[in-house]
């Protein structure tokens, strides 16, 4: 059986997705979660980028360690330097460096010519190898580079102790044949190639990530890279949970293993999907709502005579338990911390108690507590920031009929304690409360994307809203849950401002330490 290592980039590619933005706390949240999924490396994210970045890559490198834990870079020396700083604590220090090898990224974006790009690439590996015992090499926009000038610039790569090449389809171009006879070329025409790892990233522009990446692995890629839920730059990256299950179901056919624990799958999922509020598409492979679902007669015929006629992967496999959970109002402490810890979660006693208080008052207003439920409030509680003060909603009112105009009364406590109250009228009950939330907050709000949905199934399902807004001219998500859309939308909107908040709160601590 072969070996494929599987590098995930949720945390860099992942979060360059428009609309996508993580604070700290959560990227090492899902960080710690990838580890459990069982990434061989986990690309943390791009230290030279910010310092929120810097942190994250800092403090996931020093959480992590069944994983290798990695930062990308330019060929600069500055952002190799900011890379090592945030990665030397590492148990296996890896950098990840890229530089374009197209000719229409070498001539109008990077304004070199290919012997300069050689001579950088070269420099580049050289520096980092002085700090890093792994070091992989990137040649962006590959699958559009000159296959001989590939070649050549990976060979001198290699010389220089590049311990990884990796051949991006940066832009989602080639086809499965062309991707797959690149990998080929590379194997028959480079000195020293065997020496190496070779790695395969595919983007999804023209709906082919999958099928590359499979192109890839059928002709010699030791490494596959991409994300969760296939979050990322335009169309996105290929989606881990695709390659990882084909493998599996087409074991015969690959005869491949890979350090990935399928039952892992749903609940990675869930909380990239939950923490970037980025939302699956319910016919997504794997893990959409429909991938399990028989509609038609026929189907619904074929499954009952035997499953196998319809059905090539179980929820069972990928850890969905779909189990309507038995907790209501009458639960108590000992079942709820029994079932937060079946569900992966490491609480402290004091964050298991606040989440018990908010699963006690939500039991009051629903029938059942279903596993969706629980997972957004436990999530919210591991993830939640005490230390920075930030808005909380104290209350909610809209008057609303057809024949007025919508106005809302909003109650929040400042981050400074104090409770204030404010109203504004809008063109309709979610605008009134947007317009009464601006005066709260004190700053000038933009809403950029805002949706609404429901968690699981039944009239009394919780509603959970999703804001994208600009505050003090940054971009920033939020996204929240609530009986009532109206209360979900209110406190969303909320949630985006306090991140940016508790932003700015962790930039001036780094900056400060
Ligand atoms: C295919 C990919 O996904 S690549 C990764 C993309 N990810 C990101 O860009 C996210 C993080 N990026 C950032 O925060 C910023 O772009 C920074 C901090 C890296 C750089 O910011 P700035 O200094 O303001 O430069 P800006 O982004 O406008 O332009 C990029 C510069 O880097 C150069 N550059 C691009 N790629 C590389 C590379 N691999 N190696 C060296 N230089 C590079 C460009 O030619 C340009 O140089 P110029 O300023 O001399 O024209
Ligand atoms: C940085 C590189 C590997 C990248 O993301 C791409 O080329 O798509
Ligand atoms: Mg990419």
């Amino acid at each position: 059986m072969r070996e494929l290592d599987i590098f995930d980039t949720t945390l860099r590619d992942g979060e360059q997705s428009a609309g996508i933005n993580l604070n700290t706390a959560e990227k090492i949240e899902i960080a710690r979660q990838l580890e459990r999924f069982g990434a061989t490396i986990i690309e943390a994210g791009f230290p030279a980028a910010s310092t929120g970045d810097f942190e994250a890559v800092q403090r996931i490198a020093g959480t992590v360690k069944n994983s290798i834990v990695t930062g990308l870079a330019r060929s600069v020396k500055s952002d190799i330097d900011r890379a090592w700083e945030a990665l030397k604590g590492a148990e296996q220090p890896h950098i990840h460096i890229f530089l374009a090898t197209s000719p229409i990224h070498m001539e109008h974006k990077l304004l070199k010519t290919p012997e300069q790009v050689v001579e950088i690439a070269v420099d580049s590996v050289k520096y980092a190898r002085q700090f890093f015992p792994l070091v992989q090499w990137s040649a962006e926009d590959a699958s559009r580079s000159d296959p001989e000038f590939l070649a050549y610039i990976i060979q001198k790569v290699i010389q220089a102790g590049a311990t990884t090449i990796n051949l991006p389809d940066t832009v989602g171009y080639a086809t499965p044949s062309e991707y797959g006879a690149m990998f080929r070329y590379m194997k028959e025409n480079v000195q020293g190639i065997e020496k190496v790892k070779l790695s395969a990233h595919c983007h999804d522009d023209l709906g082919m990530a999958t099928a590359n990446t499979l192109a890839a692995i059928e002709n010699g890629a030791d490494q596959i890279e991409g994300t969760i839920n296939g979050i990322g730059e335009r169309a996105g990256n290929v989606a881990l949970e695709e390659i990882v299950v084909a493998l599996h179901i087409r074991k015969q056919l690959y005869g491949i293993n890979t350090s990935v624990n399928l039952q892992e799958i749903k609940r990675t999922s869930q909380l990239v999907s939950q923490l970037t509020g980025s939302f699956i598409q319910s016919n997504k492979a794997i893990v959409g709502k429909n991938a399990f679902a028989h509609e038609s007669g026929i189907h619904q015929d074929g499954m009952l005579k035997n499953p196998l006629t319809y059905e090539i992967i179980t929820p069972a496999l990928i850890g969905d338990a779909s189990t309507e959970l038995v907790l209501g109002k009458h639960s108590g402490r000992h079942a709820f911390k029994d079932r937060a810890i079946k569900m992966g979660f490491e609480l402290s006693d004091e964050k298991l108690n606040k989440a018990f208080a908010e699963f006690k008052k939500l039991a009051d207003s629903k029938k059942e507590i279903v596993q969706d439920d629980l997972f957004i409030l436990l999530t919210d509680q591991q993830i939640n920031d005490n230390h920075t003060p930030v808005y909380e909603l104290a209350s909610v009112q809209v008057q609303y009929s057809t024949q007025n105009i919508p106005t809302a009364t909003v109650s929040a406590y400042q981050p400074t304690g104090e409770l204030i109250t404010e109203a504004a009228i809008g063109a309709g009950s979610v605008e009134a409360i947007f317009n009464t939330l601006e005066r709260i907050v004190k700053g000038k709000v933009h809403i950029l994307d805002y949706r609404v949905s429901s968690v699981g199934k039944g009239r009394d399902a919780l509603g959970e809203a999703v804001i994208n807004l600009s505050y003090n001219g940054e971009s920033v998500t939020g996204r929240d849950v609530a009986q009532d859309v109206l209360e979900a939308s209110a406190k969303a909107y909320l949630n985006a401002v306090n991140r940016q908040l508790v932003k700015v709160g962790q930039k001036v601590e780094v900056v400060a330490g």
